[in-house]
């Protein structure tokens, strides 16, 4: 029995005549007339006091006024006043007048709205009749505060698709906390593939409007445009698997430099320039730019905005919020970066304010911070919650940023060793970056500014789905800190003056670890130049033993090949604790228990990745095996060039480059003894230059008799 005219619900105006919403000085009839002026297109009387006889006269003067605009008016709850009046029909609630009984007295002609709030409330109304339905409430509102559910975005969309998937073609809107600034945002999060909203009604948004005509026009504007930041979504949104995915990051890290789009950063205190600088390695054109008034021009410029709330406070909130209307209005992208959102209520508030300001393309945090999200609906509601005092596995992150990025119809971003994004549909997880990263300030803030590249460069034409561009931000940021990894924070202690280093607190001594393999007598004399990788691993006991570098010193099967060569033996003796000498083995490999379960390569005990310089004799055996184990086990491995040889030096350059092809580093012992320095200001200085001077005759011997054979 459905009401056979199909009403049109895009703006439903539901009156509220209260002094804290309507005013003092203003009356009913003028404000509802000014709203049908702006394009409202059905409106509910709601008067929860007053005598029947005057809701009865107050119902047919706006009748009145309803019908001169071709418009329905429907009355709340009083099925006895619509029928008094004859106006088109009732709304009721689930602890109203049941729906049969309504129909009974109204006729089928006569339209009537029940409300949901769950999808079973929903079902039944639908299959009972109702013309329409109330969803709601959607957000926490002063406007009814004996609100039984608020069900957020996610709840109307699940409502939606089942209602739909049942076969029920029955017309809806959304209620609750609806206005001009979250209205499009709340349609776009709303819409299920399966059942769109027929229109939003609102309360307060219009009725306690200064110009209830311009915000009814503007709204009415809204709710019938495209949002412009859903404009383009791009690309392909099918492409699902990791391959093809990875095959499209080449082409959005090129783009982004093509483009140069400009990264606008609302950022904290700590990162200011490091954001700037990681913008402009990354191809893009940064701005650091705090003032919420100057987004509106430089949302124009084709960028995206990064809000990162590391160091937010009540000024910073309110020009994000500008800034976020801005650039949302715009069409162009957001990223938000929650920094630190669970630690203080304070910050816990500014997760609702900026959820409610806007919409935001890509949020990104890590596994605290976006607990804290998903836990934070608009206005601080809390919604099937995530404990956000337990660790999650990886499922449990997967689900956490599918089901995030679900609800807010938009790409989650969880940092940690194993990233994971989601855009709600596809899932993917990262393995990239290099656990330094997690020593240094400000990089995943940075990374915040790497996504806003590809995601403004995308819109700017880049050809790929949003999901896909944010994919490939953190890919080119993590294997860049890789790559980096090695020549710039190797050293990175030394780089800081000590002053510095006290500022930066507990920053670990990285080092690259000198690994020395089985430099036995036995092998003396069937070696080439063995003498010569005596001479560098000499130099390089001495330079760890000075820049105090944990070592490893192997044997092969010492019984039968007896000890390491007598001229390192003082050296062995001298280094102390960080010296660990004489590990015998049978393997070939050095990666045996008593290195591979040392605190310096044991995950459990350090979550670092570890760097080893390799000298040995038989490059082609031990070190490549050595190498290869180390390598497999995530650590980076480098190879003195004049401290490896063979039996047969043609074996020499084979074993580099198989080794270089595998992933380690050939270098020379000098070259790694300046790159653990790093700077000249260290006070180890004056010793390791000691070291390499007494050592010259020696370098140059190793040098001359084993690398000019082999490079
Ligand atoms: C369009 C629309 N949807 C929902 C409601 C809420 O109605 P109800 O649950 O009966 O609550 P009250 O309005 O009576 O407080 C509505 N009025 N209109
Ligand atoms: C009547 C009603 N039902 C659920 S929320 C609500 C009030 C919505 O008011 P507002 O539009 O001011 O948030």
């Amino acid at each position: 029995m459905t009401h056979p005219i199909k009403i049109d619900y895009t703006l439903y105006l539901v009156t509220d005549s209260t002094l804290a919403i309507l005013g003092p000085d203003r009356d009913l009839y003028t404000v509802v007339e000014q709203a049908l002026r702006g394009g409202v297109t059905v409106v509910q009387l709601r008067e929860k006091t007053g005598d029947t006889a005057e809701l009865v006269a107050k119902a047919r003067k706006l009748h009145g006024i309803t019908k001169r605009y071709g418009v329905p008016l429907l009355i709340n709850d009083r099925v006895d006043v619509a029928l008094a009046v004859g106006c088109e029909g009732v709304h009721v609630g689930q602890d109203d007048m049941d729906l049969a009984t309504v129909r009974k007295l109204l006729g089928p002609d006569k339209i009537i709205g029940v409300t949901a709030s769950t999808v079973d409330e929903a079902l039944r109304a639908c299959e009972r009749g109702a013309d329409y339905l109330g969803i709601g409430t959607v957000y926490a509102t002063p406007t009814k505060t004996n609100t039984k559910e608020i069900i957020g975005a996610a709840g109307v969309r699940e409502i939606l698709t089942k209602i739909a998937e049942a076969g029920h073609n029955t017309q809806t809107v959304c209620i609750g906390g609806v206005n001009e600034l979250n209205v499009q945002r709340i349609f776009h999060q709303c819409h299920s593939p399966k059942k769109a909203l027929d229109g939003v009604a609102i309360v307060s948004a219009i009725m306690a409007a200064p110009d209830p005509e311009a915000v009814s026009k503007k709204l009415h504007g809204l709710i019938t445009s495209e949002p412009a930041f859903a404009a383009d979504l791009g690309g392909n949104q099918s492409v699902a698997d990791a391959r093809s995915v990875v095959d499209l990051v080449p082409s959005v890290i090129k783009h982004v430099h093509e483009t140069t789009p400009l990264s606008h950063n609302m950022t904290n205190l700590v990162v200011q320039n490091i954001a700037a600088n990681v913008a402009l390695a990354v191809g893009a054109s940064p701005i650091m730019a705090g003032y919420g008034e100057e987004a509106a021009d430089l949302g124009k410029l084709g960028g995206a905005l990064v809000i990162n709330m590391g160091s937010v406070d009540p000024s910073g909130l309110e020009n994000y919020q500008k800034a976020l209307r801005a650039y949302n209005q715009q069409g162009r992208p957001v990223v938000y970066d929650p920094v630190g959102a669970g630690a203080t209520a304070i910050r816990r508030a500014a997760v609702g304010t900026i959820l409610s300001s806007g919409y935001l393309d890509v949020i990104k945090g890590n596994e605290g911070e976006i607990k804290t999200v998903f836990n934070t609906q608009e206005q601080e509601e809390q919604q099937r919650g995530v404990d956000s005092s337990t660790t999650l596995d990886a499922t449990q992150k997967a689900q956490l940023v599918r089901a995030l990025a679900a609800r807010e119809k938009n790409v989650v971003v969880l940092t940690g060793k194993t990233d994971f994004v989601s855009d709600g549909t596809r899932t993917f997880a990262i393995d990239n970056g290099h656990a330094y990263l997690g020593m240094v300030t400000g990089t995943g803030c940075t990374l915040g500014t790497t996504i806003s590249a590809a995601i403004a460069s995308r819109k700017a034409g880049g050809g790929v789905d949003r999901l896909v561009a944010v994919i490939a931000a953190i890919l080119h940021f993590e294997i860049a800190a890789e790559i980096a990894a090695v020549p710039l924070l190797i050293g990175l202690k030394f780089r800081y003056s000590s002053n510095e280093l006290n500022q930066l607190g507990a920053l670990p001594l990285i080092p690259t670890t000198p690994s020395i393999c089985d430099i036995q007598e036995k092998f003396r004399p069937a070696i080439h130049e063995f003498d010569k990788v005596v001479l560098t691993a000499r130099k390089a006991l001495r330079a760890a033993t000075v820049l105090q570098i944990p070592i490893f010193v192997t044997t092969q099967n010492r019984a039968r090949l007896g000890n390491t060569v007598s001229e390192l033996q003082p050296h062995l003796q001298t280094a102390g604790s960080l010296v660990q000498a004489n590990l015998d083995k049978t393997r070939f490999s050095m990666w045996i228990p008593g290195i591979s379960s040392h605190p310096q390569f044991s995950s459990t005990s350090t979550d670092h990745t570890s760097d080893v310089l390799i000298i040995g004799i038989e490059s082609h055996i031990c070190v490549t095996q050595t190498a290869l184990d180390l390598l497999q086990h995530g650590h980076r491995v480098y190879i003195a060039a004049d401290g490896v040889s063979s039996t047969n030096r043609e074996e020499v350059g084979i074993a580099l480059a198989r080794m270089r092809h595998a992933g380690a580093v050939v270098t020379s012992s000098e070259s790694w003894v300046y790159e653990c320095m790093g700077d000249a200001g260290i006070p180890e200085f004056k010793g390791i230059v000691g070291v390499v001077k007494e050592s010259a005759g020696d370098t140059r011997e190793a040098l001359g008799g084993l690398v000019g054979s082999k490079i």
